[in-house]
């Protein structure tokens, strides 16, 4: 079977700097899968580089089996992957409604029926068409997260790639805001690759995961071996004492 995703010895360089080195990842049609790692280990860099938002100094991404690179990637190609971002802030433009934040996606890929699809995304993310007129700072961090992600679900992607979605809300929103992705990714079939310091919440969405060191994979495993402190490296068990509540390494 074509893995959904899939990146092969993929590098990236900022000038001398190597943030990814030989990074390679399969990632099953429908898998939720996670990206663990200390701070600067490369997650997001590589989240990016899949989103074509990081510059790809060598290697292949694939998405369902179709190699692009750099400017050669179609715009079907990326809007078969969206993002979204720890702090939907930063990712939602503070002057415009969430009506105009929702019809620029569809914009930028052409897509008519914006009504219909407007109306099933702020459905689907339990905001209703009041809050269609409304702008990001009338709504709560969990409702903006909200906003977030039913912008990067209206353009019907198969691959979500999540960075820290719930690290800025307080934990009963964060829980809320975690089942709702899990709902969704249930309905939609999607495929999930998230990245969060919290490992908690990483054993808890997903079912594998790889850990990440100075923009390299060190070790791959299961949540299950990773609550049950089957690890390999004690780098993870690091990671494991550092993430709060955590089963104790
Ligand atoms: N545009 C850029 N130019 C130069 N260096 C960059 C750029 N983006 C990221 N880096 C560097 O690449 C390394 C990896 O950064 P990245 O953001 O991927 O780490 P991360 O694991 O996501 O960290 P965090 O958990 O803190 O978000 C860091 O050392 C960072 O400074």
């Amino acid at each position: 079977m074509i893995a959904a995703l899939e990146i092969d010895n993929l590098s990236v360089v900022y000038d001398e700097f190597h943030a990814l080195k030989d990074v390679s990842l399969a990632v099953e049609r429908g898998e939720s899968f996670g990206l663990v790692g200390e701070s600067g280990s490369g997650k997001s860099t590589l989240l990016r580089a899949v989103a074509g938002l990081a510059p790809i100094s060598s290697g292949a991404i694939r998405i369902d089996g179709e190699a692009l690179r750099g400017s050669k990637r179609s715009k079907t190609f990326y809007r078969r992957v969206q993002m979204v971002f720890q702090d939907p802030y930063g990712s939602l433009h503070p002057r415009q409604t969430i009506d105009r934040l929702l019809l620029e996606p569809l914009a930028i890929h052409d897509i008519d029926d914006s009504e219909r699809r407007i109306e099933r995304a702020l459905d689907e993310v339990g905001l209703g068409n009041g809050f269609r007129f409304r702008y990001p700072h009338q709504l709560s961090g969990g409702q903006r997260q909200r906003v977030a992600i039913a912008r990067a679900l209206i353009v019907e992607p198969s691959i979500l790639l999540l960075d820290e979605p719930t690290s800025a809300l307080d934990a009963s929103v964060q829980a809320e805001v975690l089942n709702l992705l899990e709902q969704i990714r249930r309905d939609r079939k999607l495929t999930f690759v998230m990245v969060s310091h919290d490992l908690g919440v990483v054993t808890h969405m997903c079912e594998r995961l790889a850990v990440m060191r100075n923009g390299a994979v060190v070790e791959r495993l299961s949540s299950r071996e990773l609550a049950e402190g089957a690890v390999h490296e004690d780098y993870t068990r690091n990671l494991m004492i550092a993430s709060k509540g955590f089963v104790k390494a």
